[in-house]
């Protein structure tokens, strides 16, 4: 059965919000997907202290911790970040950062990969932040799967992947969907 990861990072729930989409669409594909979350560094003393962290943290914390290692044990991988100053976070970065043994094994070559995020403004770097996202998959030699121009194009979410602005409308979660849909059907066809 073809295996699809949905790593996330987020605090406010945001990127949750869209992760739990991207799962959703690649469920429709009949395959057997798993959703994580990145190791968070910011100590729970601090993020206590934001009211948007204790309005979703059980729920966040509902989703197992992603071990880099097992990223090899799937045919995709979608990652989600909040956009930090233009950039994925910092979190989501040094769990990809931690994948060096496997890229020197070339161990994720030929997967497919994609990517989603979330900001606050409306031209606050959503795509510069997927395209950046999308290197590093790209030196493991992974696939890249983006989003066609279909008419939810016109909406939300952009060609490199699912975004959202603030808390997801539902037109962001229909991209969301979209992709994660996409992403399973190329993988079950490169796994055929
Ligand atoms: C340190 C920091 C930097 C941020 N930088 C940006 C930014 O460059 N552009 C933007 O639109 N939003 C920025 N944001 C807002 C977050 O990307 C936004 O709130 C996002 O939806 C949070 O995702 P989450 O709910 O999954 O944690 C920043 C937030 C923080 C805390």
């Amino acid at each position: 059965m073809t295996k699809i990861l949905v790593v996330f990072h987020s605090i406010t729930g945001n990127t949750m919000e869209l992760a739990k989409a991207v799962a959703e669409g690649a469920r429709e594909e009949g395959v057997d997907v798993v959703v994580k979350r990145v190791p968070e560094t910011i100590p729970e003393e601090i993020l206590e202290k934001n009211p948007g962290y204790r309005a979703v943290k059980d729920e966040l914390k509902s989703f197992e911790v992603a071990n880099p290692e097992e990223l090899e044990e799937y045919d995709a991988i979608i990652f989600g970040s909040p956009t930090r100053f233009g950039v994925m976070s910092s979190q989501m970065k040094q769990f990809i950062d931690m994948t060096g043994k496997l890229w020197m094994g070339r161990k994720l070559e030929g997967k497919v990969g994609a990517v989603f995020t979330s900001n606050e403004m409306p031209h606050g770097g959503k795509e510069a932040t997927l395209l950046t996202m999308i290197l590093p998959l790209l030196g493991h030699g992974m696939i890249i799967v983006g989003i066609p121009p279909v008419k939810e194009l016109y909406k939300a979410g952009s060609y490199y992947g699912a975004t959202s602005t603030g808390k997801p409308r539902e037109e962001d979660l229909e991209v969301a969907r979209l992709l994660g849909k996409r992403v399973a059907s190329i993988a079950k066809k490169l796994k055929s």
